[in-house]
């Protein structure tokens, strides 16, 4: 056991267990799935990743005879069909070579890739620091931040309350932690606690409200699940069991992961149940949980709604703790109208807690779930990054956007083989890579918000257990996500913000461990990897990969093209019977259960939801970014269209297009942090007229904002124990204080 400088202890390398073997309640199929998906990661995906797959107009693939089709059932997987590619092509070079040259050649392209990397493997990457540029300031801007800057912390002093010394030299023992704990946390191969953990166990066992920063992989999932698992133990149920800990997290695997980790913990405390609510996952059988009140529920919001409407005995009425994992996430635009009716239906006294690696450190955010004079407990700053993650870029000279794919190939077949995550910004691109990577002859891997459940959680778990060596994801994969031995993180462009960053390349250097991350930086990413040199602790690296090697790889990409293309063109053939069938099979199951309507003529299956399908719509919209609307195009769109599709078929287009949806989102951010600061001079030049309230907590604001909205919600619509005692559940409200009228979400 090794003691790091940050007071982290190495662990002795948990074993990474499969997800089968916690009994996780079964994997849906898409069709067998009526609710729809709202949770979370599609959001995400639909916004940040939102690649347009989808669109009928978009890099259509013609139906072609030749094309061989498989019925359902037998699909075969990406990785079947490059393995039938890669065979067709080895086979076609032998005839091709004959026998004469069969003696020299190897029997497989893999080998010939090395080979040809072996030639190039002398040309070293160079690499040397980059210094860090200091931004010019302006003198006058110097001036007005400070004095933000100072009422800034006016506002936070008033708010937050003083975080207590901590002992960072103790060890568990030393902690007011139980006897099943303590047992499970040796078995786990954990003696001392990390920083963060020290700083929160004693706040969280006196009820405190807290508000924790501490960088990635610095254990805050054990931080708030000892207090939580401590407090269960140590006070027991009183009367009838209920839900009495709800835990939120923004991504389905992550939920998983943080269910696994509060199994381990609970190995030893027989009386305490814990269930996973997410979507993706059976919901008769998570109804039937939840019907027996566990004490804690993991959950992604979208799917805890669903059952809040309609598991009829499931409520949030007795809950006692409250918990965001990944808070800044959480409390974002994209879970707005979620959160708003979780926290409606939570149980007013109760004690929350908020974790992230990059902790808003607006209030305005935080006072959305009505903290109760919080604790800060910031480890580290919001913009830190693992202390043992070593930073490269690799520059993208101007006008050769189209060599990024190149150089990823050169990076993963040449110096970074295995234990690799590769992010890229659209699933689109996700997918190509894992197709012309396989086409090279590597293991790989795709998670995004495309894939089933089933795919995404398979996926994971090849990665986990090493069947898989490179993983390519969207930002699905960017937060939270504990993988053990990753080595490096790839990125082939820079994500929308230093947040995304730091969360991506948080994947790495976990735990006191060591890892890399390397960026791909052109031209237009200049004003973001500025902000990543001015937070770097120790100076990031550039690496140069000699333009030699970048052009052998592209002519190798280039001689790949015809087989990416046919790759994708099997798979496009079989998508589509696919799709036909699903939509028969629904037409089919809509007409049973429309047979078995009941006496009032309601389809049995009909769900509720908070939003009618027009909100819903309307809401995703809003989030979107760009142009995905279905109306009919103009001619001139229809063009625009069309020669959006002909750039995505060279390197430069698809390059092009990744970081065109990068730029998107930051005008979107800038465009809100405008408006969300006029707002807030506003609201200060009308309360110092009025010179009524200090507190940016206690100010009117529009109808509109979230924040005003759920102060409000909180204060008058929360439901009470007595209520919940009832057993009724509490009448909702709509925005206008008005009970609305029953909506349904499925007509
Ligand atoms: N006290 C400890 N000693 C050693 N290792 C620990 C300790 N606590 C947690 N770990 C390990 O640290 C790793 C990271 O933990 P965890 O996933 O909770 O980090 P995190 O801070 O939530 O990261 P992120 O911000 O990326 O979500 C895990 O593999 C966990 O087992």
């Amino acid at each position: 056991m090794k003691q790091t400088s940050l007071g982290l202890v190495k662990p002795k390398g948990i074993p990474i267990d499969n997800y089968n073997s916690f009994d996780l309640i079964k994997t849906i199929n898409e069709e067998e799935d009526d609710v729809p998906d709202l949770d979370d990661d599609d959001q995400e995906d639909d916004d940040n990743n939102d690649d347009g797959m989808n669109d009928s107009d978009n890099d259509e693939i013609p139906f072609n005879e030749d094309m061989k089709l498989q019925s359902r059932g037998q699909l075969s997987t990406i990785d079947e069909k490059i393995a039938l590619l890669r065979n067709k092509r080895k086979k076609d070079k032998k005839l091709l070579n004959g026998s004469q040259t069969e003696t020299k050649k190897t029997d497989d392209n893999t080998t010939n890739i090395d080979d040809t990397t072996t030639n190039v493997e002398d040309i070293e990457d160079e690499s040397y620091e980059m210094e860090m540029e200091q931004p010019v300031k302006d003198k006058m801007k110097i001036k007005q931040s400070k004095k933000k800057a100072a009422k800034k912390k006016k506002e936070e002093d008033e708010y937050f309350e003083e975080s207590p010394p901590f002992n960072p030299d103790q060890v568990f023992s030393d902690m007011k932690i139980s006897r099943p704990l303590l047992k499970a946390l040796a078995t786990m191969g954990l003696h001392s606690p990390t920083p963060i953990q020290a700083a929160t166990v004693p706040l969280a066992l006196m009820g405190r409200d807290i508000c924790a920063c501490a960088v990635t992989g610095s254990g805050k999932t054990i931080a708030f699940a000892l207090p939580v698992l401590e407090r269960l133990l140590y006070k027991p149920h009183q009367t009838a069991p209920s839900t009495r800990v709800l835990i939120l997290a923004p991504t389905r695997e992550l939920c998983v992961q943080i269910h696994q980790v509060f199994r381990k913990l609970s190995q030893f405390s027989h009386n305490i149940s814990v269930c996973l609510s997410t979507g993706g996952l059976d919901l008769k059988s998570q109804e039937a949980s939840l019907r027996l009140q566990p004490d804690i529920v993991i959950a992604t919001p979208g799917r805890l709604i669903d059952h809040i409407h309609n598991s009829p005995t499931f409520t949030l009425n007795n809950i006692e703790i409250l918990i965001l994992d990944e808070a800044d996430r959480m409390l974002d635009e994209y879970y707005f109208e979620q959160m708003k009716e979780v926290i409606n239906n939570c149980s007013r006294t109760r004690q929350t807690m908020l974790f992230s690696a990059t902790m808003t450190d607006q209030i305005k955010d935080l006072i959305q779930v009505s903290l109760n004079r919080p604790i800060r407990l910031f480890i580290d700053d919001n913009k830190s990054v693992a202390p043992y993650l070593r930073q490269e870029f690799i520059r993208i000279r101007e006008h050769r956007e189209g060599d990024r794919e190149a150089i990823i190939a050169a990076l993963l077949t040449r110096t970074f083989r295995e234990r690799v995550i590769v992010f890229a910004q659209t699933k689109r691109q996700c997918h190509r890579m894992h197709v012309m990577l396989g086409l090279l002859g590597l293991k790989i891997g795709e998670l995004h918000g495309d894939l089933s459940q089933t795919q995404r959680l398979d996926t994971l778990k090849r990665f986990k257990n090493e069947e898989i060596d490179i993983l390519i994801a969207t930002d699905l994969a960017a937060r939270g996500l504990d993988i053990e031995n990753v080595k490096t993180i790839i990125n082939f462009v820079l994500p929308n913000t230093l947040k995304h960053y730091i969360h991506r390349v948080g994947r790495t250097a976990r735990a006191g461990k060591t890892g890399r991350s390397l960026s791909l930086v052109g031209e237009n990413e200049r004003q973001i990897i500025k902000e990543i040199l001015q937070t770097c602790k120790v100076p990031a690296k550039m690496r140069i990969i000699s333009q030699e090697v970048i052009q052998m790889f592209r002519n190798k990409l280039n001689e790949l093209e015809r087989d990416i293309e046919e790759v994708l063109k099997m798979e496009y053939g079989e998508k589509m019977l696919n799709s036909c069938e699903k939509q028969l099979d629904k037409a089919q199951s809509k007409l049973s259960s429309e047979k078995k309507q009941n006496g009032e003529g309601q389809p049995v299956n009909d769900r509720e939801w908070f939003q009618n399908r027009a909100d819903r719509q309307k809401e995703k919209e809003t989030l979107r970014l760009g142009n995905h609307s279905k109306k009919k195009l103009s001619k001139q769109e229809r063009e625009q269209m069309k020669k959006k599709t002909s750039s995505s078929k060279t390197a430069e287009g698809r390059a092009e297009f990744e970081i065109n949806k990068v730029a998107q989102f930051q005008i979107r951010e800038a465009k809100k942090a405008q408006r969300s600061n006029r707002l807030y001079a506003y609201e200060d030049k009308t309360s110092s007229n009025k010179n009524t309230r200090k507190m940016p907590v206690k100010r009117r604001q529009p109808s509109s904002s979230f924040a005003s909205e759920l102060t409000r919600v909180n204060k008058t619509n929360k439901p009470t124990r007595k209520q919940s005692s009832s057993g009724q559940r509490p009448a909702k409200r709509s925005n206008s204080g008005q009970p609305p009228a029953k909506r349904r979400r499925k007509q």
